[in-house]
């Protein structure tokens, strides 16, 4: 099958370790295991990966450093995280590939991402980026960095910046070109460099992050993909999450998808782009197949024996 895979943050960086190179390196080692097992069971992927937390922290970065360099603008900065995840995802794969004795050349494509610069997630920034802090660190970069914070799933406060809704990938074609020549391509990496089309028809950088799994079900649209495995830290969707009821779904339909979505049932910039994305994408072509589940489920899931299957 060909299947968009889109990897989410426990993917690329563990919890409980500082954010080095190093640490992040030795996760994503994990991580291609499973995705050398995709390959190995003679399925063609193209990955997606996020990178909220990474972005957010070479925002930062560049801002720390405004009196010895200028700061990189936040499009430049979300190019450079596509560069830095996708040199270890490349570099780790193509290590794990080598060790199976699959000979298959494995890429990094930066790619830019185009948004209506009209889009309302620029009225109403929803994406969670970099560190968390505590409330009384959040009130500060409030007041002195102008930042809006908001609180993550219990999890602490981060910075949110605007979200847009992907619209056309600039680079499809090369994507679409390497796909056909077998490679295993990485792309649309943190949903894309967000960019707006000017009068001219060129193209700006524009602050902004786009959500990676609403951007790699663009992708799976355009490539004909005929599954897209978003890969997360949990193995099924739930209703009533983290609530002493929780349910774990096996299938979610179309229509109970809508009506849970209506009731409030996955958080915003967590679950709830992940079940749209899964939504949008099976019902954009019948015989679609769109599948939620943890990286270490994903090769049961496509069996039907685990993970959350979205359905008509
Ligand atoms: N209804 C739900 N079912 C399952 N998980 C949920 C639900 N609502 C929120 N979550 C949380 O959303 C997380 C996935 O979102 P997030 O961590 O932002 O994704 P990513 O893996 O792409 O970084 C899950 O690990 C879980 O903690
Ligand atoms: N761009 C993006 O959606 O990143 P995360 O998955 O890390 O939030």
């Amino acid at each position: 099958m060909k299947l968009v895979v889109a990897l989410g943050g426990n993917a690329l960086q563990a919890a409980n370790k500082p954010a080095t190179a190093q640490a992040q390196l030795g996760t994503v080692k994990a991580t291609v295991v499973h995705l050398a097992d995709l390959i190995a069971s003679g399925h063609q992927i193209v990955i997606v990966h996020g990178n909220g937390p990474q972005v957010g922290r070479l925002v930062l970065q560049n801002e720390y450093a405004k009196p010895v360099t200028p700061p990189m603008p936040f499009d430049v900065c979300g190019a450079m995280s596509q560069g830095m995840i996708g040199y270890h995802i490349q570099q780790a794969l193509q290590e794990e590939l080598h060790k199976r004795h699959i000979h298959k050349p494995v890429v990094t494509l930066l790619t830019q991402v185009v948004v209506d610069p009209e889009d309302e997630g620029f009225r109403n920034p929803t994406k969670p980026i970099g560190p968390f802090y505590t409330k009384e660190e959040a009130e500060i970069l409030q007041n002195e960095q102008g930042y809006v914070l908001r609180e993550d799933a219990g999890r602490g406060y981060r910075r949110v910046v605007a979200s847009p809704a992907p619209k056309r990938i600039v680079e499809l074609e090369t994507v679409q070109k390497l796909v056909s020549q077998d490679h295993v391509v990485i792309t649309v990496g943190g949903g894309g460099i967000p960019v707006i089309e000017a009068e001219d028809q060129m193209l700006e950088g524009i602050a902004a992050v786009i959500d990676k799994d609403l951007a790699a079900e663009r992708l799976a649209e355009d490539l004909r993909a005929d599954g897209l495995l978003i890969l997360t830290a949990v193995e099924k969707v739930a209703l009533d999450y983290g609530k002493p009821e929780q349910r774990n779904l096996d299938r979610l339909t179309v229509e109970n998808a809508q009506q849970y979505i209506e009731d409030g049932q996955f958080a915003d910039g967590s679950m709830l782009p992940k079940v749209r994305a899964g939504v949008k994408f099976v019902t954009s072509q019948p015989g679609r197949l769109a599948i939620i589940t943890s990286l270490e489920k994903a090769g049961e899931a496509l069996t039907g024996t685990s993970g959350t299957r979205i359905v008509p």
